[in-house]
C-alpha cells in the first residue's frame, strides 16, 4: 500500500505538488496522468525515495519515504525516463553488473524474465546494437532485478515504435497479474487504457482525480459517448 498524506513539493517558491492525498492498494496498476509539468515525475521520484517532499508524508507498506529509504528501495523498482544502462556492454553484462549492485538479485530469475520478455536471444549483443524497444525492456528489467513488489515507471516507452510499446505493455500486464503494484506515467492514452486498473490525474500540481478506470469515464461525464482516450484527453485538457 502507498499512502500519501498532505504531500507538497516546492522548488524555490514554486509549488509543484499541492496537498496531495491518496491511497494505492497492493496489486493496482495506476496510470499517473497529466499535462507536461503537472508534477508526475516529481511525485514518482518522491515515492521512489529519490527526492524528498517539502511537507507531508508518503508511506510505502507503512514505511516512511524520508526515514526508511533503504527498506523502501528493497520493495521498489524505479525506471527513469532516460535509458540508464551501459551501451558499450552487452545485455548480459549489464544485467550481471546491476545484479551485483542490487541485493537479492538472482541470475536464474532474470534469465527467466529475459525469456518471458524475449530478450534472451539478445543477451550477448552490445546494448548499442539493440533496437530502441529492447533497450527500453532492458531498462525495465534492471529495475526488476531485486524482484520488487512495486514498480514505478516514468514514461518508459517514449520514442519506440507501436509494436514494441504493445509488447512492453503486455509484459507489464503479466507482471501486474503476479500481484505486483505498478505506477506508470505516460501520455499515451491507448497504452494507459490497456494496462491500468486505476488512474491518478494531476494538473498543475493538484490531484484532480484518483480512482478506477470505470470512474474516469464517469468523471468525464460530458464525454460519455467518447472513447477512453478522448475522455482522458478532455479531463487532462
Ligand atoms: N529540480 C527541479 N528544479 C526546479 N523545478 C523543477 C525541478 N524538477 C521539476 N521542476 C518543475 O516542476 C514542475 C513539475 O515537473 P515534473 O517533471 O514533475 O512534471 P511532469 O508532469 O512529469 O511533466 P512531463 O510530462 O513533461 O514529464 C515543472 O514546472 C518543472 O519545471
Amino acid at each position: 500500500m502507498i499512502a500519501a498524506e498532505n504531500l507538497t513539493k516546492k522548488f524555490g517558491r514554486k509549488e509543484v505538488l499541492k496537498n496531495i492525498n491518496f491511497t494505492i492498494q497492493k496489486g493496482e496498476t495506476v496510470g499517473v496522468v497529466g499535462p507536461n509539468g503537472a508534477g508526475k515525475s516529481t511525485l514518482l521520484r518522491i515515492i521512489a525515495t529519490i527526492m524528498n517532499a517539502t511537507t507531508g508524508t508518503v508511506a510505502v507498506d507503512g514505511l516512511d519515504v524520508k526515514k526508511e529509504k533503504k527498506a523502501i528501495r528493497q520493495k521498489i523498482g524505479y525506471v527513469p525516463q532516460e535509458i540508464a544502462v551501459y551501451h558499450e556492454l552487452t545485455t548480459r553484462e549489464n544485467l550481471r553488473f546491476f545484479g551485483k549492485l542490487a541485493k537479492h538479485s538472482s541470475e536464474e530469475r532474470w534469465m527467466k524474465r529475459c525469456e518471458e520478455w524475449r530478450l534472451a536471444e539478445h543477451l550477448d549483443k552490445k546494448v548499442k546494437h539493440l533496437s530502441g524497444g529492447n533497450q527500453r525492456k532492458l531498462n525495465i528489467l534492471i529495475a526488476m532485478l531485486h524482484d520488487p513488489d512495486i514498480l514505478i515507471l516514468d514514461e518508459p516507452t517514449v520514442g519506440i515504435d507501436i509494436s514494441a510499446k504493445q509488447e512492453i505493455v503486455n509484459d507489464l500486464r503479466e507482471f501486474g497479474r503476479e500481484g505486483k503494484t505498478i505506477l506508470y506515467s505516460s501520455h499515451d492514452a491507448q497504452e494507459l487504457e490497456t494496462l491500468c486498473t486505476s488512474f491518478l490525474i494531476l494538473k498543475e500540481g493538484e490531484l484532480l482525480f484518483y480512482g478506477s478506470k470505470q470512474k474516469v469515464r464517469q468523471f468525464g461525464s460530458i464525454a460519455q459517448s467518447k472513447n477512453f482516450a478522448e475522455t482522458l484527453g478532455e479531463i487532462v485538457g
